[in-house]
């Protein structure tokens, strides 16, 4: 397997001749999507803008839920913002939702040209690493925060950088890729814990931002390892919706 690196959202993205490319914004979309597939939506739209989700969400409103933030706030007349918390079970089942935030869906749009693709987080890790483990080249998208690599992003693409070279020899990284492998194996040394990766974003510019915010408390949410082990997988591009792999 060749493995690349994409750490921020500047980065050049030969996307187009991958087989499969990780999207990771792990403040907070990706972990938003894990969760909701996990508490039973049925699937995900993601848009780029307002107007787009709004438009999609009218389709079918009844059984749509238009989720998102913009300056991490939820956005007026949506239902749901950018908080694991707010998708429980109750309010997700069975439903659609049409998901439009920041930087993840940026993201996501960015490596539409993959073969595959698939959203990851920490909760999911493994289960994704072990998913993708034989394929022949696979892209790790940091999201990055507004056009910035943000900490949280990296430490993500070094967890799964280093599961897939422990499940797979013959992996081959490029230079960003042993860089985050080198960086999460010096920090963590494989003994990392929800509450280990929780204080290191702390140090994120993603992570300062969610404490300035008020939502401290959703970095736990999100450093909650291997919690919630479902894929969270692109089944149509244009508009781009996942559903769970299982
Ligand atoms: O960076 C953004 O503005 C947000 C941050 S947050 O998720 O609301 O904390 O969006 P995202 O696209 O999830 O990075």
């Amino acid at each position: 397997m060749k493995l690349y690196t994409s750490l921020s959202p500047g980065s050049r993205l030969d996307v187009e001749r991958v087989d499969v490319a990780l999207v990771i914004d792990v403040l907070r979309a990706t972990t938003v999507m894990t969760t909701a597939l996990a508490k039973g939506a049925s699937e995900i739209v993601t848009c780029l803008t307002v107007n787009e989700a709004v438009k999609l969400a009218a389709r079918d409103r009844k059984n749509t839920l238009l989720c998102g933030e913009r300056a991490c706030q939820k956005i007026d007349g949506f239902d749901l913002g950018n908080s694991p918390a707010e998708y429980s079970s109750d309010r997700v089942d069975g439903k659609t939702l049409v998901l439009t935030t920041t930087n993840g869906t940026r993201a996501i749009a960015t490596a539409a040209l993959a073969r595959a693709v698939y959203a990851v987080s920490f909760l999911n890790l493994t289960r994704t690493a072990q998913h993708i483990r034989n394929q022949k080249s696979v892209l790790l998208v940091c999201a990055g925060t507004d056009g910035y690599l943000t900490g949280e992003d990296v430490w993500l693409a070094g967890a799964i950088a280093d599961r897939l070279t422990n499940l797979n020899p013959s992996v081959e990284s490029c230079d960003s890729t042993a860089i985050v492998i080198n960086a999460w194996r010096n920090r963590f040394g494989h003994r990392e814990t929800t509450d280990s990766i929780a204080r290191t974003f702390r140090e994120t510019r993603g992570g300062r931002n969610l404490i300035r915010l008020g939502f401290e408390d959703d970095l736990v949410r999100c450093a909650a390892i291997d919690s919630l082990p479902i894929l969270v997988q692109r089944v149509s591009r244009e508009p781009s919706r996942f559903t769970s792999g299982g």
